[in-house]
Formats: structure tokens, C-alpha cells, sequence
């Protein structure tokens, strides 16, 4: 299938940190009509020999405006890449980076109130200067302790000092953004999965989402 002049029809992974969101987006590497745009996490560790991840969480009052300014980059950068297949997996976006991280960072002092309010600047100007797509958000829904334990386990080195409190709260900000919905400008529907399976359980749930997912885009294709 390709579709010559519409755009890709966009799913947006999101979840807290451990919630297995790079995993779901391996699951669909067997489909070769679907393009996916991971996490450009390595980009994050390393911009020009600096990394951005490990500064952030080790300072983070120093650091995060840093950080998050470079990330909010690199998202709208997979938002505008150009894809030739009909549909698009990106793990994350712009309204994770604004409605989860970001304002995390905010509640926690981490970034200075003129901090915050230059990066809103910018998400304002992108949402009405830059369109940014989104026809499905997967929603890994999982409990804090049970990614926290993940996060341990994974051993990715500047998580280490992550406390339990962190994922909590970001875990809460999700919540609100996709189950309660109370940010209006990323309309797209929400589909939930159980991300608390562990790995030999939840191919079921990826099925789930494997069937909306294709079904949605053939419809796209087809129009
Ligand atoms: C959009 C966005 C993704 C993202 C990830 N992160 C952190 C959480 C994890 O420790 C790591 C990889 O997701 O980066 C962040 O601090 N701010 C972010 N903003």
C-alpha cells in the first residue's frame, strides 16, 4: 500500500519511563507498512559529546531547561519527518514533552517559572504555526511500582537515582492528559493497554491494538 498525496495515519505511544513502549514499537517492526520512530534516546546522550540525559538528572535545576528544550526538538523533528508508508508509529511527542515532562519539571521547581514560560512560548507557536498530526495515542497504562522495579532492572544508568515519587507523579500526569483528558488540543482517541503484563503475557494486548491500528490506517489508505 502506499498513499500518494494524504499523510501517514499517526499513532503516538506514550507511557511513563518502563512502560514498555520501545518493546510495543518492536512488536510492529513485522508489518512493512508501518513506519517507526522510536525514542531518539542516543541522540539525548549524546549531542556533540554531551550528555544531555545524564546533565539533566544529575542537575537537574541546572540542566532541564537544557534537556527539555533539545528533546521538544528532536520530537517536532519526528513529527514533520516524511514517511512512505500509511502509518506511522512514533513512541512519544511534543504533547508528552509539554503535558507530562515539562510540567513535571515545573511542579518540581526544576525549571524556573521564566524557564517554563519561554518553552510554552514555543509549544503555543508550534500548535498554531506547525501542524502536528495525531489520528490514535496507545496509552501503555501501568502502576508506578511496578515500572519503578522495571526502571531498576533495566539499569539504564542515569535513571539510577529516579525515586519512586518521580515516577508517581509523572505517572499522574498521563492519567490526567489521556484518561481524563484535560488537555483540548490533542484531540485523538485513546487507546488503553494493560502495560503491566509482563513480556510473556502481553502480546494479547499488542494484538488488541494491532487490529485497530491496521484496520484505522487501511481506512485512511482507502479513502
Ligand atoms: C517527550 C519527552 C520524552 C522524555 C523522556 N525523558 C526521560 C525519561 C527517561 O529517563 C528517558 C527516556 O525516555 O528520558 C524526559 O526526561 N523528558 C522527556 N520528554
Amino acid at each position: 500500500m502506499n498513499c500518494a498525496n494524504s499523510r501517514p495515519f499517526t499513532v503516538l505511544v506514550e507511557g511513563n519511563i518502563g512502560s514498555g513502549k520501545t518493546t510495543f514499537l518492536e512488536h510492529f517492526r513485522q508489518f512493512e507498512d508501518i513506519t517507526l520512530l522510536t525514542e531518539p534516546v542516543e541522540e539525548w546522550r549524546n549531542l556533540k559529546g554531551w550528555n544531555l540525559l545524564d546533565l539533566m538528572y544529575s542537575d537537574p535545576a541546572k540542566w532541564a531547561m537544557t534537556f527539555q528544550a533539545y528533546v521538544s526538538l528532536t520530537m517536532l523533528e519526528m513529527h514533520r519527518r516524511p514517511t512512505s508508508t500509511p502509518v506511522k508509529l512514533m513512541e512519544r511527542s511534543i504533547f508528552s514533552a509539554k503535558y507530562c515532562f515539562v510540567e513535571q519539571m515545573k511542579r518540581l521547581g526544576t525549571l524556573h517559572p521564566a524557564q517554563f514560560a519561554v518553552l510554552d512560548e514555543w509549544f503555543k507557536f508550534i500548535n498554531t504555526e506547525i501542524p502536528v498530526e495525531a489520528d490514535l495515542i496507545v496509552y501503555l497504562k501501568t502502576t508506578p511500582s511496578i515500572v519503578y522495579d522495571r526502571i531498576k532492572k533495566r539499569a539504564r544508568s542515569e535513571e539510577q537515582c529516579v525515586p519512586l515519587s518521580y515516577i508517581e507523579e509523572l505517572h499522574k500526569l498521563h492519567e490526567d492528559w489521556l484518561i481524563n483528558r484535560t488537555h483540548a488540543d490533542c484531540p485523538a482517541p485513546v487507546l488503553v493497554l494493560d502495560a503491566d503484563l509482563d513480556l510473556s503475557q502481553i502480546t494479547e494486548e499488542y494484538k488488541k491494538s494491532e487490529h485497530q491500528i491496521l484496520r484505522k490506517a487501511v481506512n485512511v489508505v482507502m479513502q
